[in-house]
């Protein structure tokens, strides 16, 4: 065809003037009227333009084609367990304009632009085609699985020329080509394909009879040549799909994308569709003729979506549990201009030497400036203002939350603020504050405190903290000393002021453009609000809407608040904040940090929550006394710790000395933490946050030290002779563990009440709180966690009967072999001696 109008070509392309004038105009043509000429090369420079702007390639190979997609589905009936599937072709096919050849024209659809011109250029196309369609053919036949292919190739050839000024759509159906670039669905999932696209033609009515029935024969073939023979059908179609593109010119080899599928250990179904871009049900039909029935939120395992991805056509790729974490982590960027954080203090010291008064009075004098009312509300922490950029405190005094926030892995605190008061010296609970801060490596400044007291003794404090290597600064020592009152606020500002001093040297830096990161300090349950959990911002910025990923929970900010009861709308580095809008509780001292994805951030936390019990399982094993050894590699420093406590302080003493004795050139042994006394929910987070074993000397642990044990999965022994003790850890040091008697404690009575009688003595009115106590087996009476006797029972009692045992719930009357002095709130602990096999 040679020249035309505009309004000539407006009527072939099916479309109105003024509407191509514009197009033509966006392509830099000159036509401006109806009866303006439009040359080839006007059409030509018209079709690139469009296919440009609709996101085709623009180069000069792709100058003079156009490529159609299309979308089909279909069921096939799959295997020989007469299942089906439901199959989604997407069809692509290119067309390229031969110079020679006249645009034809024709489709509709308004906004598809290069569409409308592919009629125009499909009838010149026709014939290439055919001969493309041939070659790609032959190509196929080198595989018989690819017939179907074949058939299709051939109707699509055919296609073009029977009808010139075919519609758009008549064209799309014509090619199977697998390939597709911008829509990945489907695609690995080639080889159905193959049989399904001419069923998915003959549904859209563009078939005839004949081919259905082609089709059917197709299936027919399928069934015969069984899952194999569709393997390789389904390669060979990918492969005879590229092949055939390169001679015809395709806009990109026709082959599927094959997707590279990251697969964690597990993953839901819906989860593992949208990895491969595809519909759950696609993938759940998938597994039902692979003989799995499951459910669109069903987690399956990583080597079962790995067959089922395979079987899709793609690529698995098998992630460790933790690349997604890693993955989610490492997308978040920190970087940018930093600023100088305010330092983050814990208050830690004995019990009485007023921590929780100092907390309150620096509150109360600082945070309360010039706001409202001045009311604050514990959230547990606070930040306050003074002339050298703030300070933040952890509201929750104590070594409790210290350690639990260590033992987590987390490093909240930058200073330690320990607290003696000087009127009392340094006491057991001093020596564990110096003790956990040097642990974690935070530096310390001594609050000399109760100063306005008349007892004070401020340098008895400085004398006694010397001989735990805490030594002042005017003695040469590297750490300052300030005398404070709680109470009449004397010292307080050059408490504030040592603390920035001592920060200043420790250069705290944050960036706070960054997404907000940091620690959580608590959280609870509210009634009204949900999960609500305090943290502490150390990086980056914390904003309403933020979603955040804490610890195993994850959710949406809704809602920040305060130490002062206002709402926020974010909160910088060092500053604490309470969240709204977690899913739930997370621990002190995890971590929390914005995500950009709330997907993803689900995802990790529901792995995190998952891998929280195996972990749990792995620590259990490897904090067994006898693991420990065997499990260290060799170019690993041996190492065990140990956290120690004992009925009294020579017992203590004397372990202590004899634990450490045992170190070898190979095996350091090290009390990291030792005292009289029950073993406390404290001494059970130390043992956790440096990897110690915990040996209980004639103590036993309290319910909070048992809680975390058991959730920890911590070890914890109970001794009552010091050489068995020792040699136990010899042994395990030596690797030669012996079986072992190992005592457990099968009951536990609580003393309610105790009758005198002149003759039998002591009886102790118990109520059984753990277990079952037994006549004839051992006993131990226990006072506050400490034992103080050692035997067996004179008698048990229910009522006015002599049983042998009692079971937990019940109450009984229990007399103490030659023992008198039980007490009301006294237990009574019953023992077995099993013989427990050495596990390595
Ligand atoms: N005279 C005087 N009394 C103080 C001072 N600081 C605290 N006290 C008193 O010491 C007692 C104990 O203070 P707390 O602040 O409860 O001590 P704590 O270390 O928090 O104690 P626990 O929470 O039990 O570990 C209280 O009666 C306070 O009033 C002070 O500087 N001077």
């Amino acid at each position: 065809m040679s020249e035309m109008t505009v309004k000539d070509f407006a009527v072939k392309v099916g479309r109105d003037v003024p509407r191509l004038l514009e197009q033509m105009k966006e392509a830099g043509l000159g036509q401006k009227a109806e009866n303006d000429a439009v040359s080839e090369e006007d059409k030509r420079q018209l079709l690139d333009y469009l296919t440009k702007s609709h996101g085709g390639s623009a180069g000069a190979g792709a100058k003079n084609r156009i490529t159609l997609t299309r979308k089909t589905r279909s069921r096939i009936k799959s295997g020989d367990r007469g299942k089906s599937i439901e199959v989604q072709v997407r069809k692509k096919r290119t067309y390229v304009k031969r110079e020679e050849e006249k645009p034809a024209e024709e489709p509709k659809a308004q906004d598809h632009g290069p569409r409308q011109l592919v009629g125009d250029m499909a009838e010149a196309e026709a014939k290439r085609e055919a001969e493309a369609a041939e070659e790609a053919k032959r190509r196929a036949a080198e595989e018989s699985a690819r017939q179907a292919a074949e058939k299709v190739e051939a109707e699509k050839a055919q296609a073009v020329p029977t009808e010139p000024e075919i519609p758009v759509p008549e064209l799309e159906t014509a090619a199977p080509s697998p390939e597709e670039a911008p829509a990945p669905p489907k695609e690995g999932r080639a080889e159905p394909r193959r049989a399904a696209v001419k069923k998915a033609s003959g549904k859209a009515g563009k078939k005839g009879r004949d081919d259905r029935d082609d089709d059917r024969g197709d299936r027919e073939e399928r069934r015969r040549g069984g899952k194999k023979a569709k393997r390789a059908e389904r390669r060979g179609g990918r492969r005879g799909g590229s092949q055939g593109g390169g001679k015809h010119g395709f806009q990109k080899p026709t082959q599927p994308i094959v997707r590279e599928v990251s697969i964690p250990e597990s993953i839901s179904v819906a989860d593992l569709a949208d990895k491969m871009s595809i519909k759950a049900n696609e993938v759940i039909k998938a597994m039902f003729t692979m003989g799995a029935a499951v459910t669109i939120n069903q987690t399956i395992d990583q080597d079962t979506a790995a067959i089922v991805v395979e079987e899709m056509g793609h690529k698995p790729k098998l992630v460790k549990d933790d690349a997604l974490e890693t993955e989610v982590l490492e997308a978040i960027s920190y970087e940018g201009d930093e600023i100088t954080r305010s330092p983050v203090v814990t208050v830690m010291g004995h019990v009485d030497h007023g921590k929780t008064s100092l907390l309150d009075y620096i509150r109360r004098a600082k945070v309360a400036t010039g706001e409202a009312g001045g009311i604050t509300q514990h959230i547990g922490a606070y930040h306050v203002e003074d002339d050298h950029g703030g300070v933040t405190f952890l509201d929750t005094p104590g070594h409790a939350a210290f350690t639990a926030m260590r033992a987590r892995g987390a490093k909240a605190t930058d200073v330690v603020v320990l607290v003696v008061a000087a009127d009392d010296g340094v006491m057991p609970q001093t020596i564990e504050a110096v003790e956990h801060s040097k642990a974690a490596g935070v530096p310390m400044v001594v609050a000399v405190n109760k100063i306005d007291k008349s007892g004070a003794d401020p340098d008895r404090v400085k004398n006694e903290l010397s001989q735990h290597g805490v030594i002042s600064e005017e003695w040469g020592g590297d750490t300052q000393f300030v005398h404070v009152s709680a109470k009449s606020g004397e010292g307080i500002e050059t408490l504030l002021e040592a603390i920035q001093l001592v920060s200043e040297v420790l250069e705290l830096k944050a960036v706070p453009e960054a997404p907000g990161k940091g620690v959580v300090v608590e959280s609870r349950l509210d009634k009204g609000r949900g999960p609500v959990a305090t943290v502490l911002v150390q990086n980056g910025t914390l904003k309403k809407g933020d979603i955040v990923l804490a610890g195993l929970h994850y959710g949406r900010v809704r809602a920040l608040t305060n130490e002062l009861g206002k709402q926020v709308d974010e909160a910088g580095p060092s500053m604490p904040v309470e969240v709204q809008g977690l899913d739930g509780t997370p621990e002190a001292g995890d971590d929390f940090m914005v995500v950009a994805d709330d997907k993803k951030a689900r995802e990790v936390a529901n792995f995190r929550q998952g891998k929280y019990r195996e972990v749990r399982l792995a620590r259990q094993q490897k904090a067994k006394l006898e693991n420990m050894f065997s499990q260290m590699g060799q170019e690993e420093a041996a190492k065990l710790n140990i956290v120690l406590k004992a009925d009294v302080q020579g017992s203590l003493e004397a372990i202590k000395g004899a634990l450490e004795e045992l170190s070898t050139d190979e095996v350091q042994v090290s009390v990291v933490s030792s005292g009289v006394g029950g073993i406390t929910g404290t001494d059970a987070n130390l043992a956790l946050a440096s990897e110690a074993i915990v040996i209980g000397f004639n103590v036993r642990a309290d319910a909070a030290a048992r809680e975390i044990i058991e959730r920890e999965g911590l070890e914890l022994r109970y001794y009552s002779v010091i050489y068995q003790l020792i040699d136990e850890v010899k042994q395990a040091m030596s690797g030669m563990l012996e079986p072992e008697w190992k005592e457990e404690i099968v009951g536990v009575a609580e003393v309610r009440d105790v009758f005198r009688a002149p003759k039998i003595g002591a009886v102790a009115g118990c109520m059984v709180v753990e277990g079952t106590v037994h006549r004839h087996k051992k006993i131990r009476v226990l006072r506050e966690n400490v034992v103080i006797y050692e035997g067996e029972l004179e008698s048990l009692r229910r009522y006015k009967d002599d049983v042998q045992e009692v079971r937990n719930g019940m109450e009984c009357g229990i007399g103490v072999k030659n023992y008198n002095d039980v007490q009301v709130g006294d237990k009574i602990e019953v023992f077995d001696q099993v013989k427990v096999e050495r596990t390595l």
